[in-house]
């Protein structure tokens, strides 16, 4: 069954009919994730990237303004239609993330996380979704970095998922409150143990005098807790649970007439409204 036609799910999915444009240009096929806990060992020599991106010449020709200003996608995947939306955005944020798994959209669970700092500016950045139930979306940070001390100043936060190989986009928005001790050390004893380490080695969003000391940090931290398998849960990091207020679905329709359907909690229930484009 494709995915798409969930009956749960409220949204369709189809093929072209005749007469439409097809895409501007084929996708490229998305990159092979390699399995988890593949990655190098912290400390050890990089992928490429430093190599190719800083140490190289910049590449000869640079993306003119006109060639980006030319740069967009007809969208046209799927739709989202009322008469089959569940009553829980949460169902329907189920049936999107089992989409975006089984397409193997990269970092499906990637959001980006706004806050608002006690001066009023905003700031926004990416962390990962690590649990999801009835009383909201979990993400986990270090409670001295500058996004902890926003949610200190106002406890709102505004999620998104940018789901852009589904032409979908989810946005979240609700009080945010830190989870239980409990729930944080089980979720903190999860992590492989050169993240557990790198979590007591960071002092998140301070700035450090250079590449070196933070290295430097990590070795001692590794020094520190040598022989430790049970690395415990630093006081100053832990999870945050954004308790859904308002969910809007977003799927992308051709001539930029996309669908939006927002949720709004009530007392008992939800309601559901459709957002002009
Ligand atoms: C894909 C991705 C996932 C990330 N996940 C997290 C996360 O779950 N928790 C976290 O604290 N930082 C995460 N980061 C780093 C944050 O984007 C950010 O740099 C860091 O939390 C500091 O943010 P702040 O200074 O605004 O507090 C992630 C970054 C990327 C690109
Ligand atoms: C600094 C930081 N903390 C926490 C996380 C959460 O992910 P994990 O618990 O899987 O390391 C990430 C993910 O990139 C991160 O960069």
């Amino acid at each position: 069954m494709d995915a798409h036609d969930d009956e749960t799910g409220g949204t369709r999915r189809g093929p072209r009919t005749a007469g439409e444009e097809p895409p501007v240009r084929p996708e490229p096929p998305l990159g092979v994730e390699p399995p988890l806990g593949a990655e190098p060992p912290f400390g050890s020599e990089p992928a490429s990237f430093e190599r190719e991106v800083h140490r190289s010449a910049p590449p000869a020709q640079l993306p003119s303004a006109a060639r980006l200003a030319e740069l967009r996608r007809r969208y046209g995947r799927g739709e989202l239609v009322e008469s089959e939306l569940p009553g829980d955005p949460l169902v329907l944020f189920h049936t999107w993330l089992a989409d975006a798994l089984a397409e193997k959209v990269p970092e499906p669970n990637a959001m980006v996380v706004a806050t608002v700092g006690a001066d009023g500016v905003p700031s926004a950045r990416t962390v990962l979704l690590k649990g999801l139930d009835e009383r909201g979306f979990v993400f986990y940070t270090n409670y001295g970095s500058a996004k902890a001390a926003d949610l200190d100043a106002h406890p709102k936060a505004a999620l998104v998922f940018p789901w852009h190989a589904m032409e979908r986009q989810v946005r979240v928005t609700g009080p945010a409150a830190r989870v239980s001790r409990e729930e944080s050390a089980a979720y903190f004893a999860s992590r492989p143990l050169e993240s557990r380490l790198g979590a007591w080695a960071s002092p998140q969003s301070q700035v450090v005098a250079d590449r070196e000391s933070l290295d430097r940090a990590y070795a001692e931290t590794a020094e520190r807790f040598a022989g430790i398998e049970d690395v415990p849960l630093p006081d100053f990091w832990g999870g945050y649970r954004v308790r859904p207020e308002v969910v809007e679905f977003w799927q992308g329709r051709q001539g930029r007439m996309h669908d939006r359907v927002r949720y709004r909690r009530t007392d008992e229930d939800w309601i559901t409204e459709r957002l002009a484009p």
